[in-house]
């Protein structure tokens, strides 16, 4: 497993307020990867460091098998660059098809409005046969976006997301607001999709974070407080301090 992302001593202050504080994370390719922390230790603002959305003070951000920096670009050339996130609503668009969706998403070398060519050629047919066969939603691609549940909404989004091929996908709160049956199905999902590249997942729900069965970064005060096996961090004097046992 090589690094494919690298922070180090990366620093944000808000207003003052240090929400990123000297924090040092590394993440592998492929790995799947867990992150907890109670509310305001710095999740949401992570995340935004790496998608580029937030700049931080101090620190270093590389990327890649050339480690180039990520801090001087933007948030599209990170996405172009393998940057994958899920946003914790689904954004799926209602009124076209799950396989309308998929067609739309996927990573087209014939420029962007090319969505008929994915439709019509067999090549383009077969990925998103196998897209949907991944998501669980191969009997519903002909049905509008606006009739799947919840949880399924989440899947179709994570296919799109998938459909893309990121190196990296960053995850918020998948398990939120799905039955257990739904839960299992995405950590599946999840597992899956972290064979062959990066997954981070942001996540409160610790059977969830259990059941993904991968290295946990406990985030606190905007810095790493401990890191491991799930095991190991609940097991964590400082981590139940400030966390579990609230
Ligand atoms: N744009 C901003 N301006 C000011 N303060 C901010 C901004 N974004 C985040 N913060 C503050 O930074 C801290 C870290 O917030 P962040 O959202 O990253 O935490 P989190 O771990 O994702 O929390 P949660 O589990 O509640 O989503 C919080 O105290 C928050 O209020």
């Amino acid at each position: 497993m090589s690094t494919l992302l690298e922070m180090s001593g990366v620093s944000v202050t808000f207003d003052g307020f240090k929400a990123i504080n000297n924090l040092s994370f590394q993440i592998g390719e492929p790995e799947m990867r867990a992150i907890i922390g109670p509310n305001g230790a710095g999740k949401t603002t992570f995340m935004d460091i790496v998608t580029g959305k937030t700049k931080p003070d101090e620190g270093r951000v590389t990327w890649g098998d050339n480690n180039i920096s990520l801090l001087g670009l933007s948030e599209s050339q990170i996405a172009r660059e393998g940057v994958g996130r899920k946003f914790q609503k689904p954004t799926v668009f209602e009124a076209q098809t799950v396989r309308e969706n998929l067609a739309m998403a996927l990573k087209n070398p014939r420029g962007p409005f090319d969505v008929l060519f994915y439709k019509k050629t067999k090549r383009g047919a077969e990925r998103i046969e196998a897209l949907a066969e991944q998501i669980g939603l191969s009997d519903s691609l002909t049905r509008p976006a606006g009739e799947l549940s919840h949880g399924q909404k989440q899947w179709l989004e994570i296919g799109m997301l998938l459909a893309q091929e990121p190196r990296l996908l960053l995850v918020d709160e998948p398990a939120a607001g799905m039955t257990p049956a739904e839960r299992e199905k995405t950590t599946e999902m999840l597992v899956e999709a972290a064979k062959t590249r990066a997954v981070v997942v942001v996540e409160h729900d610790m059977e969830f974070v259990r059941r993904l069965n991968c290295k946990v970064t406990v985030l606190n005060e905007g810095s790493v407080l401990a890191e491991g096996s799930i095991d190991h961090v609940t097991k964590d004097p400082q981590v139940i301090d400030v966390y579990l046992g609230r």
